[in-house]
């Protein structure tokens, strides 16, 4: 029985003291880690402010990048070592906004994947198409090719802690979300992926989100989804209020 991980990532927005408020307001709501986990993504720079405001809680706190380098001449980068030093659990690896603006490659998210299981931090790969490649047809070979590069080399045991963020790049921020069955589909299809690359016990135990204008009112149909197991989400995981209602949602 796989458990429900609902991400709340803030991209680039909030300032210093709304961040650290935004864990106070959602702590005592917070469910229990056993059944949903609670994971808000964050700036790098809030990061040390919300891992201390998060002990002793049900909340993990993540960042949305990194490098996959230990250490060096990287000016403006951010190693695994330094987020785990600091408490950080988990990483978005291969968001969309970053493969289209700033350059992250198949390659660079496996080689940051690998170094984030070398420092116990937990990757969510993210995975998806354009709605051009989706009009085209390419739709599966593209997230099939992306799981796979994304997930070389690895171990089973590294792969069933991996958490797969699909999200398609037609539905972040716009309001337009994949219909329940398209998202499960695509989420099927990514584990029958994985079971090709390890085998189903390892697929069947893989944590898979949907992300993509993930609403308080839409979150309750996908996560009723076979295969969709939580949801990575930007607009709505804002306000604390909202993120709230996702976790009561992701809790039924
Ligand atoms: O990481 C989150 C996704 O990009 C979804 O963003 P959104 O919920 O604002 O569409």
């Amino acid at each position: 029985m796989r458990k429900t991980v609902i991400a709340g990532n803030w991209k680039m927005h909030k300032l210093l003291n709304s961040a650290g408020q935004f864990i106070d307001d959602i702590k005592s709501s917070v469910p229990s880690a056993m059944k949903t986990e609670t994971i808000v993504c964050a700036p790098y720079l809030f990061l040390p402010l919300l891992v201390e405001k998060a002990k002793g809680t049900d909340i993990r706190i993540a960042a949305q990048n990194m490098h996959f380098e230990e250490k060096g001449a990287f000016t403006g980068e951010v190693s695994p070592g330094m987020l785990a030093d600091i408490g950080v659990s988990h990483c978005v690896i291969g968001h969309s906004e970053r493969r289209e603006m700033f350059g992250e490659t198949d390659d660079s998210v496996n080689k940051k994947t690998h170094a984030a299981f070398a420092h116990n931090i937990l990757p969510i790969i993210c995975v998806g198409e354009s709605l051009e490649q989706r009009e085209s047809g390419v739709m599966e070979s593209h997230i099939r090719q992306q799981v796979e590069n994304a997930l070389s080399g690895l171990s089973d045991e590294q792969i069933s802690k991996t958490i797969i963020a699909y999200e398609p790049i037609w539905a972040i921020g716009t309001g337009k979300t994949a219909t329940d069955e398209e998202a499960n589909d695509v989420c099927k299809h990514i584990r029958k992926t994985i079971a090709e690359l390890s085998n189903q016990e390892i697929a069947d135990q893989v944590i898979i989100q949907y992300g993509g204008s993930v609403k308080p009112d839409n979150i309750g149909d996908l996560l009723a989804k076979s295969d969709i197991d939580g949801a990575l989400v930007g607009g709505a995981s804002l306000e604390a209020d909202s993120f709230v209602k996702l976790l009561e949602e992701g809790t039924k």
